[in-house]
């Protein structure tokens, strides 16, 4: 099982970024200094460690379920294939993807679960899973899904009043009764192949916050000004955080989506299948991704100093969700130029795929 795995320890001979450690308890209880913790994290890097966030239990038991759904067999779990549409919800097989300007396929699975239809179970509001998904349905899926939700909308009124918003502003974009592309996600990839050098390709996050649990290394980003990839190590009981792309337009630029990708984990970890799981808050289907500069004085001043373009998206959450979704599919594929722009996102940096493609 792979939470009761002994993992090879994660080398320290590879270059690794330190994140901030923020604390959830202190982060709710108001502390002064762990919001400012929060908030250097979210202006600088967009990553950040999250300790005392109590949810650990509930990620270990979606991927015990995760594990169940994506070892069924490949017939059964074409079924709940995302497709080529840009859909966000079921399951992304193996291959399906495009994870470089030459049109590679990528190896790794997903299953992706909707907040709304974990929420509104057993009524169905974007679709249904395998059998093995709705047996853990109220068990497993929606306690993550609540649990996640809250953290994530405490992070969110925290950097709500830091962004100089009225009360609640963030929140009425996140409402849980507004149909969202929000998800659990849980990924699983092999083995390494000796040729297999790439995961997950260089991104954003689509939505406004990321949650992630990750057990073996593999995870890197690209720090702002840096022309490496670092590393962000795992380490047991802290969840790794980062802004995605909506939070990064609604704050005029002020909160950071920074790039980032996912690689075989180093040194002996390699070896073996990596797992890890995730809540992705994104904002309503409907809010159009836009500065929020008519209700804060800080964003408008940040927006007006950067590309105009960059944030009046002209897309709504949606949108912008499926033409990135949409436009790594495999089958989506025509050129590398196309590849390159079809899916970016609010990356400030060349994406270093695109530069040695
Ligand atoms: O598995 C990971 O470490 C990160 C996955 C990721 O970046 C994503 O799903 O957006
Ligand atoms: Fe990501």
């Amino acid at each position: 099982m792979p939470g009761l795995t002994t993992f090879p320890p994660f080398p320290d001979d590879v270059p690794t970024h330190p994140l901030l450690v923020v604390d959830y308890e202190l982060i709710k209880a108001g502390d002064q200094g762990e919001t400012e913790k929060l908030w250097e994290a979210a202006t600088q890097l967009g990553f950040w460690y999250l300790k005392n966030h109590g949810v650990d239990a509930e990620a270990q038991a979606l991927l015990e379920v995760g594990r169940k759904a994506l070892t069924l067999p490949l017939d059964e779990k074409l079924k709940y294939e995302l497709g080529d549409e840009g859909g966000s919800f079921g399951i992304k097989a193996a291959g399906t993807q495009a994870i470089d300007a030459k049109g590679t396929r990528d190896t790794t699975e997903f299953l992706n679960i909707s907040q709304d239809d974990a929420l509104a179970w057993p009524e169905v509001i974007h679709r249904t899973y395998p059998d093995v998904v709705i047996a853990h349905m109220t068990s497993t899926i929606r306690p993550f899904i609540e649990k996640s939700l809250a953290v994530n909308d405490t992070l969110l009124a925290v950097l709500n009043s830091k962004l100089g918003l009225p009360r609640g502003t963030l929140a009425s974009f996140h409402k849980p009764e507004d149909p969202s592309s929000s998800l659990s996600r849980c990924i699983r990839a092999p083995p390494c192949a000796p040729n297999e050098k790439l995961f997950i390709p260089a991104h954003t996050d689509y939505g406004s916050l990321t949650f992630l649990h990750n057990r073996t290394g593999g995870l890197q980003v690209l720090p702002p000004g840096a022309t490496q990839w670092y590393y962000v190590k795992p380490i047991p009981g802290l969840a790794i955080c980062n802004v995605g792309d909506a939070l990064n337009i609604f704050s005029g630029g002020i909160l950071r989506s920074n790039i980032h990708r996912v690689v075989p984990p180093p040194g002996e970890q390699a070896a073996l299948e990596r797992w890890s799981v995730g809540f992705f808050t994104r904002p309503s289907d409907s809010a159009i991704l836009r500065a929020i500069s008519d209700k804060s004085a800080l964003i408008a001043e940040a927006a007006a100093k950067g590309d105009p373009g960059k944030y009046q998206s002209g897309a709504n959450a949606k949108e912008w969700v499926m033409r990135r979704t949409g436009g790594l599919r495999y089958n989506n594929y025509k050129d590398p130029g196309r590849w390159n722009n079809i899916w970016k996102g609010t990356e400030d940096t060349p994406n270093p795929e695109a530069m040695t493609a």
